[in-house]
């Protein structure tokens, strides 16, 4: 659970840092109708509106490499109101920690050549938690 207090000045604070979620796919859950959740499009922040009951299916780095690129995981971010609090609630789902994380075979059939490595998302996760300085984690696992 995430838990954004009202801040009297929004614009000089950061609610969750722009991030690109690393797993399959994350759900997320508004608990309200604060909108806080902002995606980035085309250069500019786009905010998430919440809608009662709905959940918000964010793709994560996993999903990306197995498309080979194909569909891109979005930067995203959060934001704070200066009157109202907000809360959102998010799992995180992922394949099993033997599962090969790399891109599908029928896509690479198809002639596309490999864009990133195959791993296990055991590694895969020991790479993210042991970033190399200065390179991007998706940089890590480009071929
Ligand atoms: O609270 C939000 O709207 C964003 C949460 C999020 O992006 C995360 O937990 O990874
Ligand atoms: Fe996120």
């Amino acid at each position: 659970m995430n838990y954004y207090p009202p801040c009297p000045q929004p614009e000089r604070v950061t609610g969750l840092t722009p991030h690109v979620d690393i797993p399959g796919f994350a759900l997320l859950l508004d608990c309200g109708d604060t909108p806080g959740l902002q995606v980035l499009k085309d250069g500019r922040w786009i905010f998430v509106e919440p809608l009662d009951g709905a959940v918000v299916v964010d793709m994560g780095r996993i999903t990306e490499i197995l498309s080979n690129g194909l569909y891109k995981a979005p930067e995203h971010r959060a934001v704070v109101s200066k009157s109202k609090e907000r809360r959102s609630i998010v799992t995180f789902c992922y394949p099993a920690l033997s599962f090969k994380v790399g891109p599908a075979m029928e896509l690479i059939k198809l002639g596309s050549p490999p864009l990133y490595k195959t791993v296990t998302v055991e590694e895969y996760l020991g790479c993210f938690f042991n970033p190399k300085p200065d390179v991007p984690f998706i940089d890590t696992m480009k071929i």
